[in-house]
């Protein structure tokens, strides 16, 4: 039987630059939080214990990366002065373990510092003990990036004790232990205890989220090496010439000059030049998904995924459409697998939003929310919450980007109160519930949205 497989690509030269393990050589749009970290860490560089630093921004914004550009710098270093230096340096993503305590985290550090099995039948007192123990055996500056950290809930056992180990005699006088804590959970961060607070936050460093020329920039750094024809050629090495930002001789690219551009903040100019990117294609997803949270692994993703329904299809350049059609199915796919982990009672009350935008009642309050879900729960036979608990799943699911929850004012009495709303894309949400077998048997057409209660009701 022929094959459908191809061993090449028309459209991606190295696809693995847009995957999400990939990591940047330079993070330009970083520059002054590296320069923040690097001041934390570099204590480190002189022998002694970096200060603790904490990492906090939403997603996608380049923490992680930071994180791990800084400490290959600093590991380059201590290498170079090995006889001086005494470093070692743990990467460990609290999320991807489920290190959702300090019991599991603690044990994480210990299996990392000495290589051996993770401990079982112990107090987390006594993990907590192993791993200074293991400490005391490694000696030296041990700086440990804590990614997720938030994961950890309200255990915060670990994070009181890592950053007063000297000053407990935890650990001996010559361990210099210290944390980089990173998390995009900004709540949490504040309800942390003012006791752990002061010792995990000597240094603060906030990542903002990036802007569409930011995002341009680190798409066409990516789009690069990723795509098939696409280069970045700084001005004067390029034949082509330049007034005003503008390529006024064309050279021998005639018709398809390419355009000028800027890659990073040192102000010097490039002539980006694709033959598989149309010149809106950038521009298009940068410009979505500074609209959406200025993520930059959501506009990676675009990038890869137009590339992907590209290649499948034939089609021998991207365009706006390739764009389109693959911002539908990366958020098709982002909801399907945030819908998938739900709990039955947030997929309940999502249905009941939904009901609702589709008669065109939303922005809605509570109650009628509340409504609703108690008939799709009898309808399918699952149990009642009562209605602030019903609530919780819906500011949940603000916090996942799949509703929308906002105190807007509430008319003549009272004052401003809650209104939800999707989202995201109702046709995405009611494919996905229909999916679910939880939901077997749930026909929203069939549900009565009742009486409408927009916001102009009130
Ligand atoms: N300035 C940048 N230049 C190039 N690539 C970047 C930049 N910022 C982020 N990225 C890329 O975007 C993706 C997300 O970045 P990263 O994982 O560092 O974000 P984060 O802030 O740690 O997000 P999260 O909190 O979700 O873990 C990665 O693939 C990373 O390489």
């Amino acid at each position: 039987m022929p094959s459908r497989y191809a061993s090449t690509s028309h459209i991606f030269q190295e696809e693995e630059v847009l995957r999400e393990d990939y990591r940047p050589d330079e993070l330009p749009e970083r520059e002054d939080e590296l320069d923040n970290l690097h001041m934390a860490l570099s204590p480190a560089a002189r022998g002694v214990g970096a200060n603790n630093a904490f990492l906090y921004g939403k997603a996608g914004q380049g923490k992680t990366a930071a994180a791990k550009t800084e400490l290959a710098e600093l590991e380059y270093h201590a290498e170079e002065e090995s006889d001086r230096l005494d470093l070692t340096t743990l990467y460990i993503s609290c999320e991807s373990h489920d290190l959702s305590t300090s019991f599991r985290a603690a044990s994480r550090i210990y299996m990392e510092l000495t290589g051996n099995e993770r401990p079982t039948g112990h107090s987390t007192d006594a993990v907590m003990d192993m791993m200074f123990e293991a400490m005391n055996d490694v000696g030296g500056t041990i700086i440990i990036v804590l990614d997720e950290i938030d994961t950890l809930g309200d255990d915060d056992r670990l994070l009181y004790s890592l950053p007063r180990a000297r000053a407990q005699n935890y650990v001996g006088d010559h361990v210099y232990p210290s944390v980089i804590g990173i998390s995009n959970d900004l709540q949490w961060r504040d309800n942390l205890s003012s006791k752990v607070k002061s010792s995990l936050y000597d240094d603060q460093i906030l990542f903002s989220p990036y802007d569409a020329i930011q995002l341009k920039q680190i798409l066409r750094r990516r789009a690069a090496k990723a795509f098939q024809d696409t280069e970045l050629i700084p001005v004067d090495e390029a034949d082509v010439t330049v007034e005003d930002d503008t390529i006024i001789d064309t050279g021998e690219f005639g018709s398809d000059p390419g355009e000028v551009v800027e890659i990073d903040c040192s102000g010097e100019q490039y002539v980006f030049r694709s033959e598989v990117l149309t010149s809106d294609v950038i521009p298009l997803i940068s410009a979505f998904a500074a609209q959406d949270k200025g993520d930059a692994r959501q506009a990676i993703k675009y990038l890869r995924k137009a590339g992907e329904i590209a290649d499948a299809n034939g089609i021998e350049q991207l365009d706006e459409e390739t764009v389109r059609q693959a911002q539908s199915q990366v958020e098709k796919e982002t909801v399907t697998e945030a819908m998938r982990e739900m709990t039955t009672q947030a997929q309940l009350a999502l249905a009941a939003i939904t009901v609702l935008e589709k008669s065109g009642d939303t922005p809605v309050r509570t109650k009628p929310v509340y409504a609703i879900y108690q008939n799709i729960a009898d309808e399918v036979g699952a149990d009642k919450l009562v209605q602030r608990r019903m609530r919780d799943h819906l500011m949940e699911l603000d916090m996942q980007g799949i509703i929308d929850a906002r105190k807007r004012a509430a008319g003549s009495v009272g004052g401003p109160a809650w209104h939800f709303e999707l989202q995201v894309a109702i046709d995405i949400v009611v494919e996905v519930l229909n999916e679910i077998s939880r939901l077997d048997g749930l026909n929203l057409d069939k549900i009565n949205p009742g009486k409408g209660s927009k916001i102009s009701d009130y």
